[in-house]
């Protein structure tokens, strides 16, 4: 899928107009630049996300049909694409902008699986959006990203602006294929991925034993930091906490996967007078690891939303896989 299209519309076309700005993103009218630019906010994010064509591209993926693939390197936390969906789950399918949905007719038939219905194309593609209310949308392009079981991107939804964001996790080079995984359950992700995604994953994690027992290690300390703390021992919470983060830089984890553990550790370390500054310490870790993810383009009050929704829902931040 070469086609160019509108970045607000999808309208494919020729002779498409770039933002005058970025120079990268493509409208087919004055009038699609000019939504796109308040209520799909670019205007938050030029200059500050990838495009389409010209950062990454959508071809061949082989033996999982297509994929995202980079065109230039992103370094971790870069933002790699800002995209609003076209579709919203909310008691039924609902077009997210009215005026969208038929442009986008042909980018949809594209959409696995092929001879599905809208449905069937939904169930297949769609993410989460406002994950504390379980509501998830279809996305044009960034349903084309495969999934890993480590990967190299996270996503997260901003709801003030109604965009998806897609964030480097680890360091992509020219050519790398753009991957997330789709799923955090660590035992039993292979039937998961094979029942719902129906394909079977070949990623390094499942190949290669020592990434799979990482994976594994990974997700019991993250348990037993609560366990132990729970039960008193304060010093054994952190020490698991220390050993987690110990293997996050062995995985160049994503800067979201710290500000979690930091946090756990940051609750463990002020339940005691003698550890209180070392709590203090981590909750600034945690806050520059909040910052290094959510970025700069968000206000300080919507980063601050954001790290309460992800510290304050159990299952937004449990993606150890995504490490
Ligand atoms: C959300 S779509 C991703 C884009 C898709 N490859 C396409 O061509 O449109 C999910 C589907 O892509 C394929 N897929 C994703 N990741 C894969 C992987 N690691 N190995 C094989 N197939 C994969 C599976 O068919 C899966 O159901």
């Amino acid at each position: 899928m070469t086609t160019l299209f509108c970045s607000r519309c999808y309208k494919p076309g020729v002779s498409l107009m770039k933002c005058g700005k970025c120079q990268s993103r493509l409208y087919c009218s004055r009038e699609c630049q000019r939504l796109d630019w308040k209520r799909a906010s670019h205007k938050s994010w030029c200059k500050a996300s990838g495009e389409i064509n010209v950062d990454f591209e959508i071809r061949n993926a082989p033996g999982k049909g297509v994929g995202i693939f980079a065109l230039r390197t992103f370094k971790r936390g870069e933002k790699i694409m800002v995209e609003r969906p076209i579709l919203y789950s909310r008691s039924g399918l609902v077009p997210v902008d009215a005026d969208v949905a038929p442009g986008a007719q042909w980018a949809v038939d594209l959409l696995l699986p092929r001879d599905g219905s809208l449905q069937d194309k939904f169930d297949r593609n769609a993410m989460s959006c406002a994950e504390d209310q379980g509501a998830s949308g279809l996305f044009i392009t960034m349903s084309r990203v495969n999934h890993d079981c480590v990967g190299n991107t996270l996503h997260h939804y901003v709801d003030s602006q109604g965009v998806k964001i897609l964030v480097a996790s680890h360091e992509i080079l020219a050519g790398d294929e753009i991957t997330f995984s789709y799923t955090d359950i660590v035992r039993g992700r292979r039937t998961f991925l094979a029942q719902k995604f129906d394909f079977s994953c070949g990623c390094l994690a499942c190949t290669d034993p020592s990434i799979g027992n990482l994976l594994l290690r990974a997700k019991e300390l993250d348990q037993k930091i609560i366990q132990l703390g729970s039960s008193g021992n304060f010093a054994g919470s952190i020490r698991a906490g220390k050993s987690l983060l110990r293997i996050y830089d062995s995985l160049q984890s994503s800067p979201k996967m710290y500000l979690r553990t930091y946090y756990d550790m940051f609750q463990m370390a002020i339940t005691k007078r003698s550890t209180l500054q070392d709590g203090i310490k981590y909750m600034k870790r945690a806050m520059q690891f909040a910052l290094e993810f959510y970025g700069e383009q968000l206000k300080n009050d919507e980063i601050v939303t954001q790290y309460a929704k992800y510290l304050s829902h159990p299952s937004s931040h449990r993606n150890y896989l995504a490490a």
